[in-house]
């Protein structure tokens, strides 16, 4: 096993060099990616939007996620493997336990990413407890659109912000290895990733946490539809998918990206 590995991200963290991930849910771009520098890919339950058509990531199975975590896998040899659980399939502790390990076992993850926050404190402790890493997904998360009305920024609010500060603690106390915060103000990003030990991983969330996400077909340019105002274009300077995937891990470690324009203010 030569992949690249917590300890690692962690050691990036205290050593204040950040990190770059992408979303992949097939071999080829998988293996484009992992040559371009990426550190850590996501097999992202959003395949049930960019890969799908849905209008939201709440269709998407096990099964769907199982088939594209084998593609992923079989396309890569070092990028640490992420992947997401899809909708309904952590509701329980025991249920998170059962779908984890397959995803483990049969999907070759390294680690499983949760949407939610003190409420899933047991899960996360059950997970870790039984060898399974985890990382805590906050902010917006995509699963309980419904619940928000929509795409929109979260922790605008001060009682928000105070919730989702207090969620990233109760996370990393239960032994969670990795915080993944998504559309949320800059501030909250700075402080949440001052008090964390463990790497916290930014989509929309600026330029202060110690490594950054994007979605692959909003970096392409290819988001069918409005991209989220947070995302860049990377091809559009390049014409060259390798080239932009560079671009776009060279303006993460020097910090160039997430500009203020592709952050959220309070
Ligand atoms: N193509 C794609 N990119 C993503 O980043 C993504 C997906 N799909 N699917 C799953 C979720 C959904 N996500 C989204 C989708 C849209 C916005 C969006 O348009 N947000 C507004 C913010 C509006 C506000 O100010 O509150 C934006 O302007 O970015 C944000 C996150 C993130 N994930
Ligand atoms: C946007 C990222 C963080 C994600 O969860 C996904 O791609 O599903
Ligand atoms: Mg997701």
């Amino acid at each position: 096993m030569n992949r690249i590995t917590l300890n690692y991200l962690r050691k990036l963290k205290r050593e204040q060099q950040k990190f770059a991930c992408l979303t992949a849910y097939d071999a080829s771009f998988a293996h484009i990616m992992e040559h371009a520098g990426i550190e850590v890919i996501l097999v992202g339950d959003s395949l049930g939007m960019v890969i799908q058509g849905h209008d939201s990531t709440l269709p998407v199975t096990m099964e769907d996620m199982l088939y594209h975590c084998k593609l992923v896998h079989r396309g890569t040899q070092r990028a640490l493997l992420m992947v997401d659980m899809p909708f309904m399939t952590y509701a329980t502790p025991e249920t998170a336990l059962i779908n984890a390990a397959r995803l483990m076992r049969e999907g070759y993850a390294q680690v499983v990413k949760l949407e939610g926050g003190a409420w899933l404190t047991e899960t996360v402790k059950l997970l870790t407890e039984r060898g399974i890493p985890v990382c805590g997904h906050l902010g917006l998360t995509p699963q309980s659109v419904h619940q928000f009305g929509g795409y929109v920024v979260q922790g605008r609010r001060e009682s928000e912000a105070t919730q989702i500060y207090n969620d990233a603690l109760a996370l990393q106390a239960a032994g969670a290895s990795l915080v993944l915060l998504e559309c949320v103000p800059v501030e909250l990003t700075r402080q949440i990733t001052h008090a964390l030990e463990i790497p916290v991983i930014g989509i929309g969330a600026g330029r202060m946490c110690d490594g950054q996400i994007l979605v692959l077909y909003d970096m392409l340019g290819i988001t069918v539809g409005k991209r989220p105002s947070f995302s860049k274009d990377f091809l559009a300077e390049t014409g060259e998918i390798g080239s932009a995937i560079k671009n776009y891990v060279s303006a993460v470690k020097t910090g160039e990206f997430p500009s203020d324009a592709h952050s959220f203010g309070t």
